[in-house]
Order: structure tokens, then sequence, then C-alpha cells
């Protein structure tokens, strides 16, 4: 049996996968919570991560009917660019400063500068920093809380810091190490001098974890813990990766030609790449993938966090809230939405708020406010793909995943905006997923067994989720969407 574990940022999420065949024979999830304050503060305890972890094993565990002893390797897929900075001993100088933290947006500003501006970041990272990388949250804990700073020992991520609870190896790789903004993701390597740019006190050579190979195995899980979880003594830890890359894997996108989008908290649109890309746009982020290759990939914040706001305010559990959104027509009465709750990364508006226009005495109503959420999050992620430009143009279908994939009314939504078919996949858990076939390939390294044959035999397409875009429908969306853009154009002179 192999373990796949997602530590995304509602929840931790564990798939139990059969080995000889992939199909997922038990799965849990647990929630965390979200520490949130002003500015745009968003952090999390790392206890929460490995708390959920404990809970969700056990749980799955239970689901597949299958002792702990059965299994072979984990692997692990986190919410990137997270810092998780930590002491000597391993314990964290500060919560974990998320991915939609915007509080350190001014902190990404001023490092841009110092590395040259869009260009010099593209030099060095071939990428531009964006808010919500690991950088600035950096530069940021420098200044403000300069105690915690000078105690830190070494600088992980999410999904580093879990392998390093289950191992206690402090080790990274290169997907989600390309999320940090010092790491050279043409070169695959951390980036000296953009690192003594950020940290200039910090040790480049002993901050920074070592960086192992996408199919190299982090490690052994660590005595005591293999004791306390009832696991073998041989246990093996794959590298995992970020969310993204991960979810790329359990979705089969390791191969030119295939989009994933993930509704998630985030709204991610990735594709994959044989070789590191020059981006049309800045805001495309040119990853690494985690099993070889690039993943340049687009983020919006403001997806099932939207959704989970209108749903909120307007008291309707999750199914009564697809029902309300369904029950509306396109366009929403004519409401617009700008649903920036927690800013916005692209277009790059970290402090922005939401917004509403069109709203009349006659047409605001809970269906409407549903519906314009959804259509909003979903008009965010085709502005995203415009930006993708020709790294998505031959794309003819979207693999769907994340929270919001369950919900056929928005699969409809996306597959008429983005006028693209969409499928999901039989687990939508997909970085999950992801993580279990990596453990797989990992646990199998000296044979040939090779990763695309692994996705290809074991990453099966539900049927019953291909939804079509609706022609007639596209069309009136295409109206829609230029409302959308004429509000973001008003409200902060995006063209
Ligand atoms: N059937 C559904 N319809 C619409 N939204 C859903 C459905 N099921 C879950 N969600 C949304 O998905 C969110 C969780 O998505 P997930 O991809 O697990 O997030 P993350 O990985 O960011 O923690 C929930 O907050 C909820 O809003
Ligand atoms: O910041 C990014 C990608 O660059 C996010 O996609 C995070 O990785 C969080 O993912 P979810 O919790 O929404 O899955």
């Amino acid at each position: 049996m192999y373990i796949g574990v997602d530590c995304g940022t509602q929840s931790t999420k564990v798939v139990v996968v059969d080995g000889s065949d992939g199909r997922i024979v038990g799965e849990a999830s647990r929630p965390h919570k979200l520490e949130q304050g002003d500015h745009g503060r968003r952090e999390q305890r790392v206890e929460e991560w490995t708390e959920a972890f404990r809970g969700a094993l056990d749980e799955a565990l239970r689901d597949a009917g299958v002792g702990a002893e059965a299994i072979r390797a984990i692997g692990v897929s986190g919410q990137q660019h997270g810092m998780v900075a930590l002491d000597e001993d391993g314990v964290p100088v500060h919560p974990a400063k998320l991915w939609n933290d915007t509080e350190t947006a001014e902190w990404n500003e001023r490092l841009i500068d110092r590395l040259g501006g869009e260009q010099g970041c593209i030099d060095k990272l071939g990428l531009v920093l964006q808010t919500g990388y690991t950088a600035s949250k950096i530069a940021w804990l420098r200044e403000t809380h300069p105690q915690a700073y000078r105690r830190i020992a070494t600088l992980l991520l999410p999904h580093d810091y879990l392998n390093f609870w289950l191992t206690g190896e402090r080790v990274a790789e290169p997907g989600d190490a390309s999320g940090t903004g010092y790491f050279d993701t043409r070169a695959r390597t951390w980036r000296r001098d953009a690192f003594e740019i950020i940290a200039p006190e910090l040790d480049f050579d002993s901050v920074l974890p070592r960086l192992i190979d996408s199919r190299e195995a982090v490690g052994k899980v660590r005595p005591a813990l293999a004791r306390e979880l009832g696991l073998s003594d041989d246990v093996i830890v794959s590298s995992g990766g970020g969310d993204n890359m991960m979810g790329a894997i359990g979705t089969g996108n390791i191969e030119p030609g295939r989009v994933t989008i993930s509704l998630g908290t985030s709204g991610t649109i990735a594709v994959h790449a044989g070789e590191p890309v020059v981006p049309e746009d800045a805001m495309v982020a040119n990853f690494c993938a985690s099993h070889g290759g690039w993943l340049p990939l687009i983020c919006t914040m403001n997806v099932t966090s939207a959704t989970t706001t209108l749903r909120e305010l307007v008291g309707l559990d999750i199914d009564g809230f697809n029902r309300a959104v369904a029950k509306a027509e396109p366009g929403a009465g004519g409401i617009t939405l700008l649903p920036f709750f927690s800013g916005e990364r692209v277009p790059a508006l970290p402090q922005a708020q939401a917004s509403m226009s069109g709203m009349t005495s006659f047409n605001t109503t809970p269906e409407n406010l549903c519906r314009a959420a959804v259509e909003s999050a979903t008009f965010g992620l085709r502005y995203g793909l415009e930006l993708l430009g020709s790294l998505a143009s031959e794309a003819t279908q979207i693999r769907l995943v994340g929270g919001g994939a369950k919900s056929p009314v928005w699969r409809q939504i996306v597959a008429d905006v983005l006028d693209l078919e969409v499928v999901c996949p039989e687990v939508t858990e997909a970085a999950a997923f992801g993580g279990a076939i990596q453990a797989r390939w990992c646990d199998d390294r000296d044979s040939e067994v090779a990763l695309d044959k692994l996705c290809r035999d074991w990453v099966r397409l539900d049927e019953d989720t291909l939804t079509r875009p609706r022609p007639e429908v596209v069309a009136s969306y295409d109206g829609i969407y230029r409302r959308y853009r004429e509000a973001l154009s008003r409200e902060y002179g995006i063209a």
C-alpha cells in the first residue's frame, strides 16, 4: 500500500492506494485552523498539519481496512510557498506564514527592485517574485521580528516540513523550491545572490535544505514515529512536492498539451513543459515540476475562499449553494463581483478588496449572489488562461480537480466560460493521489517503472463528469466576461 498526503490550506487529505493497480482503497481528511489578522496576515501552526496528518492517516487506514504495517512508502504534497523557519532544534521561530498571506506585499515590491526589477528577477530566478512567495515573508520577518529571524537555522516549505517531521531530514526538491524566490528555476538550484539580498545575515550554505532529485527518497520514517504510527521500520518517504506539482502527477499532466485546473482555496492553471519557458507575461510562474520538466502556472487567490464567503453570507450548506447557483441564469442577473476578498495575486493586487456592482432591488437574490461568486472565480481563471497564452492555446480539454470540481454546476460554468471540455479524474484529490503515485515510483526506483506508465495505468478519467461547452452560453459568457473586465479596468486600471 502507498500513502499520499496533501497538506492543503484548509485540510490535510490522506489516500491509501493499492500498489498493484492504483485503486484508492481508503481516504480521509482533517481540517486545519487558519489564523487571519490585519493587513492580510494568514498563518498556520505546524502542529495543525501534523495533528491532521495523524488523524487523517488513522481514519484512511480504517476506511481501507488495512493495518499501518501494510504501508511501503509515503509521498507528501503541500500548499506551496509557506515559510517554515526552524531553529537549531527543529522548532518554528514563527508560525508558518502561508501562500495567501498578503501582509508582505511591500517587502515583495522592495525585493523586486533590489533584484533588478522584473528582468533582474527573470535573469536570476527564471520568474518574477509575487507576493505570496517565500522570499518576502523572510524579508518581513527580518524587519519585524529580528530576534526570531536571527534564530533561523533552516528554511523549509510546508511539505518539506512534513518530510522533516516524518524522517528528521532537512531536504527540498525542485518543484516546491521553485516557489521560494531564491531558487533558479531554469538551473534547478538555490540562487546564492538572490538569497543574500533577501536574508543577508543568514548562512546560505547551512540554512537552505539539501536539494534532492524528485525520484530520490527523503529517507525512512523515524523509528520512534514509525512505532507510534504502527508502521514497519523501513517505510520510505518520497521527495513529495508542491500541491500543484503533485496535482500534475495525480491528473497525468506530465506531458505537454494537457491543462490542469484546481478549484481549491486557490485557483490554479498548470501546464507541462519539457523546457523552462520564457513566459509572455510576468504573472506566469515558471515553476519546476516534481517529477522532471517544468510546470508553468497561474495562481489566483479567490476561488473556494470566495464562494465560501458568499455561501456563508446567504446561510447555505454546500448542496444548497450549488442548487442556488444552478437556479440563477448565466450573468447572475447583471451582478458583477470582483472577488478579491483575500487580496489577489493574478492580477497583482495583494491589497485589493472585493466589490460588487450592478445590484438592483430586483436582482439581489441569494441565487444571483451565489452565481456571481462562482462566475467571478471562474472569470479570474479565464483571465489567467489568457495570460498563459500560447502555453495553453493547444488545449482542448481541462482536467479539473480540487474541492470545487465536485460541483456539476461549477464544472458546466468552467466549460462555458473557458469554452473548453472539462473532465475530472476519478480521484479528485489529485495532489494526494500524486503523492501516492510518486511514492510508488520512488519505491521502484531501481526498476524501469516509468512515471508516465504509472500515470497512464493509474490516472483514470471519470467519464460521468465530462462536460462540454454549450455554444449559446459560451457566446453570452463572452459578453458577461467583458463586463467583469470592465469592472477590473474601472476599479484598478487593468486593461
Ligand atoms: N460539492 C462541492 N461543491 C462546491 N464546492 C465544494 C464542494 N465540495 C467542496 N467544495 C469546496 O472546496 C473547498 C476545499 O477545496 P480543497 O481543494 O480541498 O482546498 P485546499 O486544498 O485549498 O485545502 C471547500 O472549502 C469547499 O468550499
Ligand atoms: O500558491 C499557490 C500556487 O502558487 C497555491 O496553489 C497554494 O499551493 C495553495 O493551494 P490550495 O490550498 O488552494 O490547494
